[in-house]
C-alpha cells in the first residue's frame, strides 16, 4: 500500500520542516510515503476565505485517483489511542491500495473534499495551525508503524 500525505502549502518554520523530514526518512522505512504540497492560495486574487477553499479544494481534488482511500484530518473525526490507530492502519494497509491523509489549509477543506473523504480522523479535540498538525500527524503515524511491528518506540 502507498502512502500519500497531502498538505497546503509549504512549510515555513526550519523546525517543522526538520521534523517532518525526519519523521517521513523513518515513515519510509516501513511502508512507501510521500508528501505531496499543494499551494495555499493566501493573499492571491484578494480571495474571500471560502474562495480560497474552493480553489485549494480544485487543487486536492486534482491529486486524488478514484480508487484512493481518502482520509481527512479533522478535529471533528474519529478519535483513537495511539494502538487503536495502529491496528486501523494495519487494516488498511490490507484493503486500501492508496491511503491518501488531507491535511487543510488555514480555514479548513471545502465542501467538496469533505463529500469525497471516506474517513476522519482527529488527532485531539483542539484545533492546530495546518503548518503545527503535520508535524504531530507524521510522528503519528510513525509511531503507529512501530507499533505494528511490535517495536519499543512507543511506551502506555
Ligand atoms: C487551522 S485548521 C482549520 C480549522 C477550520 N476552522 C476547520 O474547521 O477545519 C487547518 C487544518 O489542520 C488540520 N487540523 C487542525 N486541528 C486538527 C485536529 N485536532 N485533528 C486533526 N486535524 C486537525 C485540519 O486538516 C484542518 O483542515
Amino acid at each position: 500500500m502507498k502512502t500519500v500525505l497531502i498538505l497546503v502549502g509549504k512549510t515555513v518554520n526550519k523546525h517543522f520542516v526538520a521534523g517532518i523530514n525526519d519523521y517521513t526518512e523513518r515513515i519510509g522505512h516501513y511502508m512507501p510515503f510521500i508528501i505531496e504540497t499543494i499551494p495555499e492560495l493566501k493573499n492571491t486574487k484578494n480571495l474571500s476565505e471560502d474562495q480560497q477553499k474552493e480553489m485549494e479544494g480544485d487543487l486536492i481534488m486534482k491529486q486524488i485517483q478514484p480508487s484512493d482511500t481518502v482520509v481527512l484530518l479533522d478535529e471533528h473525526g474519529a478519535e483513537y489511542r495511539s494502538i487503536e490507530y495502529a491496528k486501523w492502519l494495519q487494516k488498511k494497509q490490507n484493503t486500501a491500495r492508496r491511503l491518501v491523509f488531507v491535511i487543510g489549509g488555514p480555514y479548513g477543506f471545502a465542501q467538496k473534499i469533505y463529500d469525497r473523504c471516506n474517513e476522519k480522523i482527529s488527532l485531539s479535540k483542539m484545533t492546530f495551525s495546518h503548518q503545527m498538525v503535520r508535524l504531530i500527524f507524521v510522528e503519528q503515524l510513525y509511531r503507529a508503524c512501530t507499533i505494528i511491528k511490535g517495536e519499543p518506540y512507543h511506551h502506555e
